[in-house]
């Protein structure tokens, strides 16, 4: 296995590692966790960790894209949507046809090739060169796909005609602003002040939960719904968040009550699996995560031990 072989193989690594980070995280309400299957009848931890067995593989292939074309950012797009639906395919094989990851897919398999094609290009990656080189690949060929739609199929391109919201197409759009801007810094602050991990996760979680238009919520229900979800993870997070001490009672009443009105986060999961790749790719833990702008790949350095 030559050195981008071993590069590709460490990204689709920490994509996999990223995945179960998040299913483990517990108890987020209404989504699966190691205590509830939340809102969903059709899929449990063990259908995650299937799913994310089969995926890592198509991480480390993305990701070997981005290194070979590390030059044409369009055309590491173009061929990583066809790795996409072979790998929306070995989900689908894995899970016995439930869609556990099939957004997550996108956004993760983007980025995995970016963090490819900086490394390639630059021999290390900050968020900035990271952010830039997602932008090339991927933002005029979106911004002409939502803005040419005539179709709307899937769930987010009938909210799109509905409301307008843009789902995760809009996150990679924007350069991952809700990442950039919401999740990853919650993250950040809570490993620097050597929180505990799971409730670093969770505080994340009710930080894009209070901000971003999930497409699974409208899907499910409305505007309405969505609004209504925002405004208790902000009260949740304005009563101490996950670092209250009554914060698992809390999430535990709060599972319960998701679960009987079948609402469901999944993009914010999503963001959060991703959030937890980056944070593991950018941060090596020495330093306040402001002050820090230039990161190499540290070899086994992991923020989260
Ligand atoms: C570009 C696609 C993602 C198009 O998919 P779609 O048109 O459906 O667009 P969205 O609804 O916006 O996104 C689909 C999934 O993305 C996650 N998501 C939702 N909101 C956001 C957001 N604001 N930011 C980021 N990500 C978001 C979410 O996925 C997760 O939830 C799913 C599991 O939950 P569940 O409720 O069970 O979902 P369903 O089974 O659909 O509903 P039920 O029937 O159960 O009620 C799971 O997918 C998680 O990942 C949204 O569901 C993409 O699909 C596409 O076009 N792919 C082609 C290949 C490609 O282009 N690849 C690029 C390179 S890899
Ligand atoms: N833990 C989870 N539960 C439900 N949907 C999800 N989508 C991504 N992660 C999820």
């Amino acid at each position: 296995m030559d050195k981008n072989d071993k590069i590709a193989e460490r990204i689709g690594d920490m994509a996999y590692r990223a995945l179960l980070e998040e299913v483990y995280t517990s108890p987020k309400p209404g989504l699966v966790d190691l205590y509830s299957n939340g809102a969903h009848k059709d899929m449990d931890v063990s259908t995650f960790e299937r799913s994310a067995d089969a995926l890592k593989p198509y991480f480390a292939a993305m990701a070997q894209e981005g290194i070979k074309h590390k030059d044409s950012p369009f055309e590491i797009f173009s061929n990583i949507r066809r790795l996409g639906i072979d790998a929306e395919k070995a989900m689908y094989h894995a899970t016995a046809g439930v869609n556990t990851h099939k957004g997550l897919i996108f956004n993760m398999g983007i980025l995995s090739a970016a963090v490819g094609a900086c490394i390639e290009r630059d021999d290390t990656v900050t968020l900035y060169s990271l952010m830039e080189m997602e932008q090339a690949m991927v933002r005029d060929t979106l911004l002409k796909e939502v803005h040419g739609m005539r179709d709307f199929t899937s769930n987010g391109e009938k909210n799109l005609q509905k409301y307008g919201t843009m789902g995760a197409r809009g996150e990679a759009i924007s350069g991952y602003q809700s990442i950039r801007t919401i999740s990853l810094p919650v993250m950040a602050k809570g490993i620097s002040e050597g929180r505990d991990f799971n409730l670093v996760k969770l505080q994340t979680l009710f930080a894009l939960m209070s901000q971003v238009d999930d497409s699974n919520i409208i899907a499910r229900h409305n505007l309405e719904a969505l609004h209504e979800v925002k405004g208790l993870a902000k009260e949740f997070l304005s009563s101490g968040g996950a670092y209250q001490e009554e914060a698992v009672s809390i999430l535990k009443r709060m599972d319960k009550d998701f679960i009987d009105r079948n609402i469901s986060a999944g993009g914010c999961a999503d963001l959060l699996a991703v959030t937890i790749f980056l944070a593991d790719l950018l941060w090596d833990g020495s330093k306040e995560f402001s002050e820090v702008n230039e990161f190499d790949i540290k070899k086994g350095q992991r923020p989260m031990g």
